[in-house]
């Protein structure tokens, strides 16, 4: 049965539908054949169409009405109305008007990281299979010299048994025998024998031939690499005849299949499985619901599908189940890499890996090789899971980079200020508030270097943002001064600007990692609220805040600061939370998820390096480029001499400013008065001096309980009776101390 609605061109124009008898009373619905409530008559044409309907089972209405059934109504032919799809316009001559072409080339070897992709993808997998069936060769001989033999007698055997030609001929003959038919036995067998005929003709050259060839090998004067290749050519081919079917000579290089070419039916396959209710109830109505408007094809080291979701479905809903679709593909998750696509939001761009991204090899950061950078042009920074290479920019941006310990974000961080060390222009200054020195290389060409998470370090680096404020006034003091001269259209640093020596306009580069060391000290409140009116104005002023952060709650990390950043990079966190407070709100939602790696380094199982970028192109998963220390060390080494040349090095007495080599916790326990709970902070001092003068001489007590709350102990007030007078003073409890040395061993040993 037809459905009008559903189908209102069908051609099968009316049907009885029985009813049960209207109620008593009730108006009478079978008065009106054409159910219209109006009661208009029928058109003419309804009427034609209508009395066509009517079948001829005898159930049209008689005069008699013998054959009325009373149960029955009859539902109209719906009546087409005028089109509503506007016909297809003519397509324009000339320049086509939409749509995109098939690049002439195909992508893989479109670029020449691509070929060199491809190539050394090949090459690679060409010497594993090389290597291991040579280590495999031996078994591979054996079950050969069992095989061969066997093989030999077979080949025979068959080669005999086709040449006599008896295959299907001796059935029929038998059948024309069985049923006493001499003559088509006579023309079977006739036939026989002219098909042996050549047959044994053929069979006979070939057994000569060989024999010939086999003894010539054996005893004529021939090099012995002749014989190793025949026997090399014939002993596999002999063996794979005498070997039973379900023992193959060689071992399976892979049981599971690590890679399987994309197919449209496993994408359909595995997006049915991220179970959105669009997609399979779309499917299940229309299979062809989910569309593919470019052909599957190589991308790079994978393959690329482009797919048309079924209709109302996002394609960051699918994005956001990435775990299930992997399931889907029956691949690791990082091999797996579903991306919005251009076009409409439907659009899924779903690349596939030919291997795992944790297990891909990235090309070396090309700024290695040597070179110069400038900061008003993008550079190298990361590559995507298809190893194309992400540039990043820092003339007008801000960046944050975000993650776990073991994330990678410190190395990621260092990264962009070595870049930054390249412009010999750019004055950098770094405060790295961890204390294990990843950012040491580059402190010969650092303005200011800060190292450590003391409080001498920490309020350093406070100073240094307040000291960023004032440069940041200064700063646009002189860029209104050029902008009156026309040298400053946008009231911007110009590249030109940058370069006038004595413009005080040069890039400024400030990294602060850790900066949550920062913000939960005391110093923190105020250096929140200075480094977010900064933030604001420095991004025209040539004013570049790097920072890195393992905790972006509000606390570690003022939203004034995340609101007003416009390039971040999150790497492994946690949970959403982190995920959203380091991209923005929603990222998580829209699928863009850096939960999904692992922290630590790839050595290790883990996936360093990896995260979400935000602000620079589509947001999506990168790998910064890994630099070690050593390579570091070259590159600053390569800056230095830049940076001679264009005497911008700045000097060495007016630089570092590293922790001094003294904990205060730990000193204040070595010094701790014996059997006392708690002590105030004048005594402590004068032991303190006594054990560390060069350190502690000049401490007052208010900077002994500001060094002691950075690491979260108390300095509260205490009482002590002295000449009978009740004395209160400020000063810790041993039990504060303790706990907070072993909350910091703890958490040192976590990271
Ligand atoms: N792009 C990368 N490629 C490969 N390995 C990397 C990459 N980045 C970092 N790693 C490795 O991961 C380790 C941790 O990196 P890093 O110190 O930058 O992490 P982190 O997030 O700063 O951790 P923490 O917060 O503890 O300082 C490094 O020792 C390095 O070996």
């Amino acid at each position: 049965m037809s459905d009008p609605i559903l189908n209102p061109n069908a051609d099968d124009d009316a049907e009885v539908i029985p009813l049960r008898p209207a109620p008593f009373g009730a108006p009478d619905i079978t008065a009106d054949p054409t159910g219209d409530p109006s009661g208009d008559a029928p058109d003419r044409d309804d009427a034609d169409d209508l009395s066509d309907a009517e079948g001829d089972d005898g159930a049209e209405d008689g005069e008699d009405g013998a054959e009325v059934d009373r149960e029955s109504v009859l539902i109209g032919k719906v009546v087409k109305g005028a089109p509503v799809d506007p016909p297809d316009e003519p397509r324009p001559f000339g320049r086509r008007a939409g749509g995109k072409r098939a690049p002439v080339l195909p992508p893989w070897i479109a670029s020449r990281t691509a070929v060199r992709d491809t190539a050394r993808w090949t090459i690679r997998e060409i010497r594993y299979y090389l290597a291991f069936h040579s280590v495999r060769a031996p078994k591979y001989a054996a079950k050969m010299a069992v095989y061969a033999p066997i093989g030999t007698v077979r080949t025979i055997t068959r080669a005999l048994h086709w040449a006599s030609a008896e295959e299907g001929n001796w059935h029929l003959r038998q059948m024309a025998a069985d049923r006493g038919d001499a003559d088509t036995w006579l023309k079977l067998d006739a036939r026989r024998q002219r098909q042996a005929q050549w047959r044994w003709i053929v069979v006979g050259a070939m057994a000569a031939a060989i024999a010939a060839a086999t003894l010539y090998l054996v005893f004529g004067h021939v090099p012995v690499w002749w014989r190793l290749l025949a026997a090399v050519i014939a002993l596999p081919l002999l063996a794979r005849m005498g070997r039973p079917a379900d023992k193959p000579i060689t071992d399976r290089v892979t049981n599971t299949g690590a890679y399987r070419k994309l197919t449209a039916e496993l994408v359909r396959r595995a997006l049915l499985n991220v179970q959105l209710k669009g997609i399979t109830s779309a499917v299940a109505k229309d299979p062809g619901a989910i569309s593919f408007p470019v052909e599957i094809h190589r991308d790079g080291p994978g393959h690329l599908a482009i797919v048309d979701l079924p209709y109302g479905v996002e394609a960051s809903e699918v994005i956001a189940r990435r775990g299930k679709l992997a399931s889907g593909l029956r691949l690791p998750l990082d091999q797996v890499w579903p991306e919005p696509a251009p076009g409409h939001t439907g659009r899924l761009a779903l690349w596939v890996g030919f291997e795992p991204a944790s297990q891909m090899r990235q090309p070396r950061w090309p700024l290695l090789k040597g070179g110069q950078v400038d900061v008003f042009q993008p550079f190298p920074f990361a590559t995507t899971p298809r190893m194309d290479v992400i540039n990043a920019l820092l003339m007008g941006r801000n960046w944050l980079f975000g993650g776990q310990p073991g994330s990678g974000k410190t190395f990621a961080l260092r990264l962009l200020a070595l870049a930054a060390a390249l412009d010999p222009r750019v004055e950098l200054r770094i405060y790295e508030m961890k204390g294990v020195g990843d950012f040491k290389p580059l402190a010969p060409v650092c303005t200011e270097y800060g190292n450590g998470f003391d409080d001498d370090t920490l309020a350093a680096a406070a100073q240094l943002i307040d000291w960023l404020y004032a440069e940041c006034q200064r700063r646009s003091k002189r860029i209104e001064h050029y902008a009156d001269l026309g040298k400053a259209p946008e009231n911007k640093v110009t590249p030109e600007l940058a370069s006038l020596t004595g413009s005080g306009l040069h890039p400024l580069v400030v990294v602060l990692d850790e900066l949550q060391e920062l913000m939960l000290s005391p110093h923190g409140k105020r250096a929140g609220e200075i480094l977010e009116k900064v933030i604001k104005l420095g991004r025209a002023l040539g004013v570049i805040l790097l920072i890195g952060t393992q905790i972006p709650d509000k606390d570690s990390l003022p939203t004034g600061i995340t609101r007003n950043v416009n390039t971040r990079f999150c790497l492994s966190v946690a949970d959403q939370t982190a995920n959203d407070m380091i991209l923005g709100t929603s990222q998580y939602k829209l699928g863009h998820r850096a939960t999904a790696f692992k922290p630590g380094p790839p050595s290790e199982g883990g996936e360093a390096g990896w995260g979400i970028l935000r602000g620079i192109g589509e947001t999506g998963a990168r790998c910064s480029y890994y630099v070690d220390a050593d390579q570091a060390a070259r590159i600053v080494e390569h800056a230095i001499a830049l940076r001679t040349d264009a005497g911008t090095l700045p000097a060495e007495a007016t630089q570092t400013r590293e922790a001094p080599a003294y904990d205060v916790l730990t000193d204040v326990a070595t010094v701790w008065p014996a059997g006392e709970d708690a002590a105030w902070n004048e005594t402590l001092l004068e032991r303190l001096t006594d054990l560390r003068g060069d350190v502690y001489a000049t401490w007052k007590p208010a900077q002994l309980t500001a060094a002691l709350s950075t690491h979260g102990v108390k300095v509260g007030q205490l009482g002590r009776r002295i000449d009978g007078k009740t004395v209160n003073r400020r000063g810790p409890t041993h039990a504060d101390i303790t706990t907070a040395i072993t909350n910091r061993k703890q958490k040192r040993s976590q990271d």
